[in-house]
């Protein structure tokens, strides 16, 4: 079924304004000051970050692992969509990739008050980000977001791994749409920290994102995405935006709920400067991580 046209008001585009990464965000230093250098980024640079999911009542994404799963009414829809036009890279991990088969790109209606005979789509693309350190997206040329990149509506992904050398068939596909591997090191004291399982340090994610010249990512998910950036790497996070709709998933589904890692009685973190926006039948939920 064709989707319906993705229509973000003027109003509240100026109401989530001071959520947003201005639009021509400078390049950042790692303890967070602002630069009006034009010259190539340092590797201590981040981008601005958005953290933006959408939510149940019981803090669910999905129904179940690997369940594609709609929460977002037709407002605040768009209003995802916005966000992506307003950000220089999108990112999700791979369970998400998995899962979703999801396109990553932005379909916002720029017409306001046309005849909606014809849409026309937004012009600016964020760049598909995809936590992939061990390469279990097993992508066709067929999966979405490549087929997106391909008729022009959308960009190729960059895959984040921690593989030196991905297989060439996977090369070929990913690099004949305009997309490529970029491969970090693993972080240093990965392997006590998740039983074995070698992780990338999200600063070292984040500069390099910002040293291919992305100055802005708004973060999807899936749930390890934030629960890992609302934990311990809370502090890389300028910005989260949440959008929760009016209805529980029910026990077993995906959750966000970041793991106690310093004083079990005190919360894992809290938002300061909130701002509440009714978006149809859900709300969404804009602030900064309290510091
Ligand atoms: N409602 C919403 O807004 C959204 C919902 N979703 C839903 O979320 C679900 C997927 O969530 P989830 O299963 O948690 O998967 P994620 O998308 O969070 O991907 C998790 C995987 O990404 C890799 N990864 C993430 N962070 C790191 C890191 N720092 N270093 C190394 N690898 C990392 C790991 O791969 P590996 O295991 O190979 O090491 C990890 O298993 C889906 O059901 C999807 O539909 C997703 C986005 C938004
Ligand atoms: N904002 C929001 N609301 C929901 O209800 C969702 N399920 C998601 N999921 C995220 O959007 C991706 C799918 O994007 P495409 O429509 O395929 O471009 C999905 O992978 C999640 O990151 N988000």
């Amino acid at each position: 079924m064709a989707e319906a046209p993705l229509y973000f008001s003027a109003a509240d585009r100026q109401r989530l304004e001071p959520h947003l990464p201005p639009p021509q965000t400078s390049s950042r230093t790692s303890s967070h000051s602002q630069a009006t250098d034009l010259s190539p980024p340092s590797c201590s640079a981040l981008p601005f970050v958005s953290l933006t999911f959408a939510t149940s009542l019981d803090s669910a994404l999905s129904l179940g692992p690997g369940i594609r799963t709609t929460l977002s009414g037709p407002q605040s829809k768009a209003m995802t969509h916005y966000l992506r036009t307003r950000h220089d890279a999108i990112c999700v991990g791979v369970g998400t990739a998995i899962a979703d088969d999801p396109g990553l790109n932005s379909r916002l209606d720029t017409d306001e008050g046309s005849s909606r005979n014809t849409v026309s789509v937004t012009a600016h693309q964020p760049r598909p980000i995809i936590i992939d350190p061990r390469l279990r997206w097993d992508f066709t040329a067929q999966s979405k977001v490549m087929r997106l990149a391909r008729e022009g509506k959308g960009l190729a992904p960059y895959i984040v791994t921690l593989q030196k050398e991905p297989p060439v068939q996977k090369k070929e596909i990913l690099e004949g749409v305009g997309g490529k591997f970029i491969s970090l090191n693993a972080a240093h004291d990965d392997e006590e920290k998740i039983g074995g399982t070698r992780r990338l340090d999200w600063r070292a994610i984040l500069s390099a994102v910002r040293q291919e010249g992305l100055r802005s990512i708004m973060i999807e998910g899936g749930a390890e995405v934030i629960n890992s950036l609302l934990g311990e790497e809370a502090n890389l996070v300028d910005s989260v935006i949440v959008t929760i709709a009016p209805v529980w998933l029910g026990r077993g589904g995906v959750t966000v709920s970041p793991p106690r890692t310093h004083n079990v009685n005190r919360p894992v973190a809290r938002l300061s400067d909130t701002m509440w926006m009714p978006l149809g039948d859900d709300v969404v939920l804009c602030g900064r991580i309290a510091r």
